[in-house]
């Protein structure tokens, strides 16, 4: 059991504003500490207003120039190295909205460095499973997303989600030892780093489609993306399970502003709840001799259980921005952490026996100790073998004699059963050899040189020693000679290996046009909780780049006006041209590879030719020690072939790295397409949406001035003529309506007779405009309308043109005018 409080770090944001007055102070051994200060007048809120400075000790302070690598090396590298050991591990950060919370565990969306602490430590844990031959290890990645009190599984991909409501809803069970399950979040199994990435990619989609401009839930929700870990060693039946939880909080900027002491239903409206709780569980836990620690309360502190006060290590970011109008949140942060850091966690070893090998296993006991008691108590099994158990002693027994080794022994453990039936098999093959011998022997003796045979036996008698001595060579000639086949085994296989990984490597290079498709490709189910990623399901990104609405002509244009000039194009088009840049590196070191692999293979062809030819010449001249000798061109040849692998190695490991930026640039590619498509779709509706409140607006007014007023365009004296504003200035003046006492009404005969044809007739003219331009009015019906219509200059929509609006107002006014004087036409 390892005991260790909760690790706490803090990171400042890189901010261009001005920054509020603080200091790092790194230079201490034992941690560092983070200072603010808070001119009195400034302070207000909950700061206290009497205290001008305030230093909180942190392990490390990384200020805005830290690099993402830096945070990777020195928070999750150590969390991670824990959980390879077989301990839980959490990592989560903390801080108000817009600090770096989603930066630092995820990454940023535009650079292949910008990558946070999942994507790096995924990698790195793939990369630690390969160093390591001697143990077998599993992963398996859920991704919970926590919003309103509610969990959802984001890596479902069998629901087409818009919404995150849509997405199943997880529920959490807890079993009479108080052990947290959750019921509908799924458990991916991922083979290697990419699946894995794809894995995240596909969690980030979801939650990023899910969210709408009324629902910015990343900001409120809380994201929980865990690596489920096991280890074994082969044939054992002792494994080890950890868990890394990597957490990016809700922004805590409302939590400060509740208070302890707030109304909890009330406030409910307005907070996050579960951050409140996370906040009264850290306080329970840092006070001392309290029994009862909260975690039930919500579903985030229920998840967290053991990464709080249990059985993990567990470490905290602090995020923070510290220009000066969010001071007070960065110091509540502060202030949080510092009671996070009294938490002491007691996090144990992993270790459990795998049900089924340890009965495997133990049955093999039983059987063993039942046949040593059977022996010992002197009493035969009666039982009689079965085919299978005959058929297994015939081939250990064929094994047994086949085998050169005169030490070799014939293991048949203690069942007297098998030990006889052996001792039978052998007597009936010596008794079939000697059959066998006689009958050649009487064969020769029929035979005419059945002397000479008898002869030679007879010499062969008295040579005796002789033919120990040329067995002897015999033996050792044969030795030599599996010596060298087992060689050229080794050498045929590393051949074989070293084409397989070169084949893995360019395939790799190849990831440029196929990673698209996997990248968005969601893993597929294989059974009911485990599943690895299958292409023949497409991905939601995917599906989500399809499915939308065939563009129209119109919208393509727009769309492809709208990627133009898109905050993000520019980042696009970078990553676009470095991932051709990377990916024509890996092109060429991939021929570079393949140049140095046919070097490898024909320097050791003739590393096999030169080693045979000199055994043959040992053999020829009887020379052994002509293989102790050194041979100065198998020498050469050996240096060389070290020369090449090193520099084969050397062009490996950079393939590598260039496949995992390749691959990170097309996650990063896709996810900014997703997004560019999910923005481009939002501005059309809120477009869409503003023509149809304009139309429905226009509309209400159409039907407070019935579209007898409006002009005919039919009309002899205007033919064709189209004027909106002008008809509007008739039509949309409210009935009844005069908030100006100099306000005209005016009859479209007038209107019309007044209104010069130069005008130039407009375009865009909406739909409901034309129609109501189409209704065919009459004179007399114009004029009802417009003679119980009030006009206001200020309610007539003008058409921007000095001339022609002077035109209108005058007509307006001298039309009331007109009406004064004579009242309506007959
Ligand atoms: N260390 C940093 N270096 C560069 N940019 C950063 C850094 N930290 C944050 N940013 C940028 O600041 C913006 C806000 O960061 P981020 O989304 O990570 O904040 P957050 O705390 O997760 O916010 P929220 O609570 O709303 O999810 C992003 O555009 C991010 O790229």
């Amino acid at each position: 059991m390892v005991k260790h409080t909760i690790q706490i770090f803090g990171r400042v944001r890189p901010t261009k504003k001005t920054p509020a007055v603080y200091s790092v102070d790194s230079e201490d051994q034992t941690g560092a500490s983070l200072q603010f200060v808070v001119p009195r007048d400034l302070a207000d809120g909950f700061v206290n207003n009497k205290r001008e400075c305030y230093k909180f000790r942190f392990q490390k302070v990384f200020d805005q120039a830290a690099k993402q690598e830096e945070i990777f090396e020195n928070i999750a590298k150590p969390v991670a190295d824990s959980v390879l050991a077989g301990y839980n591990g959490t990592i989560f950060a903390y801080g108000q909205t817009g600090s770096g919370k989603t930066f630092t565990i995820t990454g940023g969306a535009e650079r292949y460095s910008d990558r946070g602490i999942i994507p790096r430590t995924l990698s790195y844990l793939f990369e630690r499973f390969s160093q390591d031959s001697s143990m077998v290890y599993t992963t398996h990645i859920s991704y919970l997303e926590i919003y309103n009190e509610m969990g959802y599984d984001l890596l479902n991909s069998q629901h087409e989600a818009s919404r995150l409501e849509d997405l199943p809803k997880v529920m959490i069970m807890e079993d009479p030892d108080q052990i947290i399950h959750l019921r509908n979040l799924s458990l991916k199994q991922s083979t290697n780093e990419e699946d894995a990435l794809n894995l995240l990619f596909l969690g980030d989609t979801n939650r990023m489609i899910a969210e709408t401009p009324m629902n910015q839930a990343s900001t409120r929700s809380h994201c929980i993306f865990t690596v489920h870990l096991c280890r074994r060693e082969p044939g054992s039946a002792t494994l080890r399970r950890s868990k890394l939880h990597l957490v990016d909080l809700a922004g805590s900027d409302r939590v400060s502003k509740t208070g302890l002491n707030g109304q909890l239903l009330t406030e409910a409206k307005y907070i996050n709840l579960s951050l409140h709780y996370l906040e009264q569980v850290i306080i329970a836990l840092s006070e001392k001799n309290r029994s009862h620690i909260p975690y039930r309360n919500s579903m985030l502190t229920s998840v967290l259980r053991d990464s709080l006060g249990g059985n993990c290590m567990t470490t905290m970011i602090a995020t923070m921005a510290v220009d000066k109008r969010n001071l007070d949140e960065s110091i509540s942060t502060c202030r949080f952490a510092q009671r996070v850091a009294l938490i002491k966690n007691e996090a144990i070893l992993n270790e459990e026996l795998d049900p089924a090998l340890l009965i495997a296993r133990l049955k093999r006991e039983n059987q063993a100790l039942k046949e040593e008691l059977v022996m010992m108590a002197g009493k035969p099994r009666e039982d009689q073998l079965t085919v299978e158990e005959i058929q297994k002693l015939e081939e250990l027994v064929k094994a047994f004699l086949d085998d050169p080794d005169p030490d070799l022994t014939l293991s048949l453990g203690p069942d007297m059963r098998k030990i006889q039936y052996c001792f039978s098999l052998l007597k009936v093959m010596l008794m079939d050899k000697q059959g066998q011998r006689r009958n050649r022997c009487s064969d020769e003796q029929e035979s005419p040189a059945a002397t000479v045979s008898e002869e030679v036996i007879e010499d062969s008698h008295h040579s005796a020693t002789e033919v120990t001595e040329l067995k002897k060579t015999l033996t050792q000639r044969n030795n030599e000679i599996s010596i060298l086949v087992k060689m050229l085994k080794k050498e045929k296989k590393a051949a074989k290996d070293a084409a397989a990984q070169l084949a893995n490597i360019t395939n790799g290079q190849n990831l440029a046009s196929q990673s698209a498709l996997r990248v968005s490709t969601p893993p597929s189910s294989r059974d009911g909780s485990t599943e690895t990623i299958s292409p023949d399901h497409a991905g939601r990104a995917k599906q989500y780049m399809k499915r939308g609405p065939q563009l129209s002509m119109g919208k393509q244009e727009a769309f492809e006006i709208f990627i133009r000039d898109h905050e993000d194009h520019l980042t696009v088009e970078d990553n676009k041209k470095l991932l051709k840049h990377r990916s024509a590196e890996a092109k060429r070191l991939g021929a570079e590879l393949i140049e140095v692999r046919d070097r490898i293979n024909e320097l050791k062809t003739q590393l096999v030719m030169q080693r045979r030819q000199r055994a043959a010449h040992g053999v020829m001249e009887n020379h052994t020690e002509a293989e102790e000798e050194v041979d100065p061109v198998q020498e050469k040849l050996c240096i060389q072939i070290k020369q090449e692998n090193k520099a084969f190695k050397n062009i490996v490991s950079r393939l590598k790295v260039l496949r995992t930026e390749i691959e990170h640039l097309q996650l990063l590619l896709e996810r900014a397409k997703v997004k560019l498509q999910k923005d481009f779709l939002k501005w059309w509706s809120q477009e869409a949406s503003s023509v149809q409140d304009s139309e429905s607006e226009a509309a209400a007014r159409c039907h407070a001035a019935p579209p007898s007023g409006t002009l005919q365009p039919s009309s002899p004296g205007t033919p064709g003529f189209r004027t909106p504003n002008v008809s509007s200035a008739v039509r949309y003046s409210p009935v009844g309506q005069d908030p100006n006492p100099n306000s005209s009404t005016a009859s479209v005969q007038d209107l019309r007779s007044f209104i010069p044809k130069t005008v130039p007739p407009l375009t865009a003219v909406p739909a409901w405009h034309e129609e109501s331009l189409d209704r065919r009015v009459t004179p007399s019906s114009e004029w009802r309308a417009l003679s119980t219509t009030k006009l206001s200059s200020s309610s007539i929509p003008l058409t921007g043109d000095q001339q022609t609006d002077a035109d209108i107002l005058a007509f307006v006014r001298a039309r009331q005018n007109l009406l004064t004087r004579t009242g309506p036409p007959q």
